[in-house]
């Protein structure tokens, strides 16, 4: 099992898989004095979600590690501050809120599909284009229209910083903080530079905020709790890196899998630009998208092959039963998605690109918690219906003008997210050219 453990830092997906091969759905076992359990049982899962509603399980052993970066955030704020902060920023996310920023998704969509299209351009960095166009999109969202560019570019390259420092600092802070602190002291150093600088920027945002506005820095301020206060501005801070680093490299990293999945596979490429098409000319609303019933299946079918986050990962607070069997208090539970969603047992084809997974009733014959990229339980995604549509906007609008080729293979790397290890360059002929 050691190897195992060990495999987990240099190739976490490839060990989730192996244990899950060798040790099947459940296992228990120690790295030096911690206890972890690994599972990758959907109905394990549902009953570890209800215990955790129960408050029988607590965010993970990283929890301290991720304080100086996510503060109080929702993604990493507990107890009764945590339900404080998602009684307050739910609302701000239902399906008929994020219709709100339905409009800046499509304008950002369609500058994207303008700058692919590009005529004489043929070959394309889609990775660089996709996160230009969801940091722009998460920004107007965030803080409505920025007066100057200049501080927006300098926005972007804080976050960009940060979000690439994130897995380094994470390891340093986790598995020791001697030699590798000093073999990342300067990736550190960028990164609280680069925090300092975002935390400057929503700090002047703040400040020059219109308190009836409908950014989002708005509403949170316009926002009270049960007891009538409002948000602090350290919370208010915490929450803007939260929604940055949870929403920008997961949907980024999502869109680039789904443009290379379909690149390689004329068969679904084909699929959904005549679904796409037979759209007509309607305006792509959140309405119209629903109906890409076959396009939503292929986004999933990404999602299964390279979920964001590849396992989910509690601490027990007290005893708890999972699958019949006794997990001590202290345990570290690994709900290894990862090795769900390429189980035999649950999917058809678990290694090939299948959106046929997610129709003709597929769904509904596994087991509600077979398939989780967005989560479960209480700490399920805040973000989704953003995310979903956000992602539908772009490959729609996208897919109207061009078509894209990729010849290469990539493979995906370890990090916090599970991203390709390199950008991702396409060819691009326009929509209307046979393919
Ligand atoms: C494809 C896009 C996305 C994926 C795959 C994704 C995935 C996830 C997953 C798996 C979790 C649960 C983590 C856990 O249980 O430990 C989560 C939580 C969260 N996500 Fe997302 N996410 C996406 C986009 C977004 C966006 C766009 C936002 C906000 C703008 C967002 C904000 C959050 C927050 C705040 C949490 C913590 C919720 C809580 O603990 O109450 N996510 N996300």
């Amino acid at each position: 099992m050691l190897i195992y453990l060990v495999r987990l830092i240099t190739n976490p997906a490839g060990a989730l898989t192996a244990i899950h091969k060798k040790y099947g759905d459940f296992v228990q076992t120690r790295f030096f004095s911690k206890r972890l359990l690994f599972t990758s049982n959907p109905e394990h899962y549902e009953e570890i979600f209800n215990q955790e509603a129960r408050g029988l399980l607590n965010r993970d052993s990283l929890y301290e590690a991720k304080k100086p970066m996510f503060g109080d955030g929702l993604f990493n704020s507990k107890g009764a501050t945590w339900t404080n902060q998602r009684r307050l920023m739910q609302p701000m996310f239902t399906k008929q809120a994020i219709a709100e920023w339905h409009g800046i998704m499509l304008k950002e969509a369609d500058k994207a599909a303008m700058r692919l299209k590009n005529d004489g351009i043929t070959k394309v960095n889609i990775s660089e284009e996709l996160k230009l166009t969801i940091q722009s999109i998460l920004i107007q969202v965030m803080f409505g229209q920025t007066k100057s560019s200049h501080s927006e570019e300098l926005l972007m390259s804080a976050i960009d910083t940060i979000v690439k420092g994130l897995f380094p600092h994470l390891l340093t802070e986790t598995l020791g903080k001697g030699i590798l602190k000093r073999l990342f002291f300067l990736q550190n150093r960028r990164m609280e530079k680069a925090i300092n600088q975002f935390v400057a920027y929503v700090d002047s945002k703040i400040d020059e905020i219109d308190p009836e506005g409908h950014d989002l820095i708005s509403l949170m301020m316009q926002g009270r709790d049960r007891n009538g206060a409002h948000m602090s501005r350290e919370l208010l801070r915490d929450e803007a890196v939260t929604l940055f680093l949870a929403g920008q490299d997961t949907t980024v990293n999502t869109l680039i899998w789904f443009f290379y999945l379909i690149g390689k596979n004329e068969a679904v490429h084909k699929r959904i630009t005549s679904e796409i098409q037979s759209l007509d000319e309607d305006p792509l609303t959140p309405e119209t998208i629903e109906r890409l019933i076959y396009t939503k299946a292929a986004l999933y079918e990404t999602l299964r092959l390279y979920p964001q986050a590849i396992a989910l990962s509690r601490d027990t607070a007290a005893t708890i039963t999972v699958g019949g069997k006794t997990v001590p208090l202290g345990t570290s539970v690994i709900m290894s998605l990862y090795a769900t969603n390429r189980d035999g047992r649950w999917w058809e084809r678990p290694n090939e690109f299948y959106p046929e997974h997610f129709l003709n009733g597929a769904v509904t014959q596994r087991h509600k918690y077979t398939f989780l990229p967005f989560g479960g339980g209480v700490h399920n995604c805040v973000g989704r219906h953003f995310a979903e549509l956000e992602m539908m906007v772009i490959i729609a609008t996208v897919l109207r003008e061009i078509k894209i080729h990729v010849n290469e293979e990539i493979k995906p790397t370890v990090s916090i997210t599970y991203k390709p290890e390199r950008d991702v360059i396409v060819s691009i002929t326009p929509a209307t050219q046979a393919m």
